[in-house]
């Protein structure tokens, strides 16, 4: 009996549930849709298209290798599939289950079409299956973490198949270069060249590169001039990788990999929240806040343009946001930075952040993404409060910064230490870098002002 792999954010050959159950029942044919319409205005940014481009160029070469390919095909999931179908004479579809709301409406279609069956495997555990004594799913980051650690280790990896059968005639398929994912003019990407290497090998690279520095990861992942942290997120994002591959592999390795399998449960934990709030991308988990005023009009646009252009004058802020244009990606602790100073600081609504980091970030993910932002801006539902506002100068100090402003602020990287988080304060801001488009102490009283009209 043919099947068809419907592949989505699970492009790898290991640890593919999915994959293995269809290879069991025959001949495979394996497809990417690249459907715009299902997501609608969440389709996906200029720099999460540049890594599907080379992401499905690598996992078209591993199926070949095993005697497959991958087909390509365009337009809406469901009327693609039913279509392939109808033409290879397949009558059943495997996939990993998807938790972003168009996803899980999309799954609910094909299902009505065409016998499709849904796997587990690119979260430690499946999304909503992390509940209460009361059967509830948990809002709070920190009683999910104890009650998925009931529930690890995850299954052993299932290893790739040793072969795939293809079918007797390939349907057609488009060719990767006719959807231009890549950019043109202008070619923006010379820092993603230089920073990935998207697909299965890419990743596994990556996660064995991380594992001798699993032990110092609870310090280092904080300090932004260091390479602290595991770079794995674009990769998990696209489920190159597993979770359970990971688990497995730095629970084996030296120094205890807590701090490190906590992050990783951070992004099941956002999983569980778009489950419960699907529209988290766009609507405050506290809605008290629903009446807050943010910023608006030519000002307010202005400050936009500077903060998306590294033009702040905030040397942590800029550092940031010129590593997130030229790699699409920035450190995890300079996210939060960067973020709070636009909500808190410039008093911008976060939805607009957050749409600059989902057309920007390699990793852009609807639920992490949402879940970071309104942590970040006080709106989530675990959230600290609104007032809480970080100070983008000391934090710059406190983890030691200067080294990673030096690397993405070329204007300030003669700068000593001493100088280089607050040149404008230390009397030594060259001409060819801004002063500062707001006062820390100026910016927290107007943010602190705004949340005192709403309480
Ligand atoms: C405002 C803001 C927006 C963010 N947007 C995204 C996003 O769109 N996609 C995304 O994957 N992460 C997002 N994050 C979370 C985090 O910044 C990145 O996952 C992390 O920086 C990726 O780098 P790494 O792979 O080296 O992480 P590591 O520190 O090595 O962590 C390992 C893995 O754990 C997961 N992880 C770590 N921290 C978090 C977290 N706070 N939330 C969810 N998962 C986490 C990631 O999959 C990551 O690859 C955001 C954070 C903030 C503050």
């Amino acid at each position: 009996m043919t099947t068809i792999l419907w592949l989505r954010r699970d492009l790898r050959l290991t640890d593919q549930a999915a994959l293995i159950a269809a290879a069991q029942e025959g001949p495979v044919i394996p497809v990417y849709i690249l459907d715009d319409e299902t997501p609608k205005h969440r389709s996906m940014g200029a720099a999460s298209r540049w890594w599907l481009h080379h992401s499905l160029a690598a996992l078209d070469s591993s199926l070949r290798d095993q005697g497959s390919r991958l087909i390509l095909r365009r337009g809406k999931s469901e009327a693609v599939l039913t279509a392939l179908a109808r033409e290879t004479g397949a009558i059943r579809v495997h996939c990993l289950r998807h938790y972003e709301p168009w996803w899980r409406n999309a799954e609910r279609a094909v299902g009505q079409a065409l016998d499709l069956v849904c796997h587990d495997g690119n979260y430690l555990a499946p999304p909503g299956s992390v509940i209460t004594g009361a059967g509830q799913p948990y809002r709070i980051y920190t009683p999910f973490w104890r009650a998925l650690q009931e529930r690890m280790p995850p299954p052993t990896p299932l290893p790739a198949p040793q072969g795939i059968a293809a079918p007797k005639i390939w349907p057609e398929s488009d060719s990767l270069a006719e959807w231009k994912l890549l950019p043109e003019k202008p070619d923006w990407a010379e820092g993603f060249r230089e920073e990935w290497r998207p697909g299965e090998a890419g990743a596994r690279e990556r996660l064995e590169d991380f594992l001798p520095r699993v032990a110092a990861y609870a310090i280092a992942r904080n300090l932004p001039s260091d390479e602290g942290s595991s770079r794995l997120s674009p990769h998990l994002h696209f489920g190159e990788i597993s979770p359970a591959t990971i688990w497995h592999r730095v629970a084996g390795a030296e120094g205890d990999p807590t701090a490190f399998l906590k992050e990783i449960a951070w992004r099941d934990y956002a999983q569980n929240v778009i489950l419960q709030f699907p529209d988290y991308g766009t609507r405050n988990g506290r809605t008290a806040l629903d009446g807050l005023r943010w910023r608006t009009g030519t000002a307010a646009d202005a400050d936009l343009r500077a903060w998306q252009q590294g033009r702040t004058g905030y040397p942590i802020v800029d550092a940031g946001m010129r590593q997130l244009w030229t790699t699409g990606w920035m450190h995890n602790r300079v996210r939060m930075i960067t973020a709070s100073f636009l909500v808190k600081h410039l008093l911008i609504d976060w939805r607009l952040g957050e749409a600059w980091f989902w057309d920007c970030l390699v990793d852009a993910d609807y639920a992490s993404n949402s879940v970071n932002w309104q942590w970040t801006a006080g709106t989530g539902v675990d959230s600290n409060m609104f007032v809480r506002i970080m100070a983008p100068l000391s934090q710059s100090e406190k983890f030691a910064a200067g080294g990673y402003i030096r690397a993405w602020v070329p204007e300030l990287a003669h700068l000593p230490d001493a100088a280089i988080h607050d040149p404008e304060a230390a009397g030594c801001r060259p001409d060819n870098y801004p002063a500062k488009i707001i006062g820390h102490r100026e910016g927290r009283a107007r943010a602190l002002e705004a949340l005192k009209k709403v309480q």
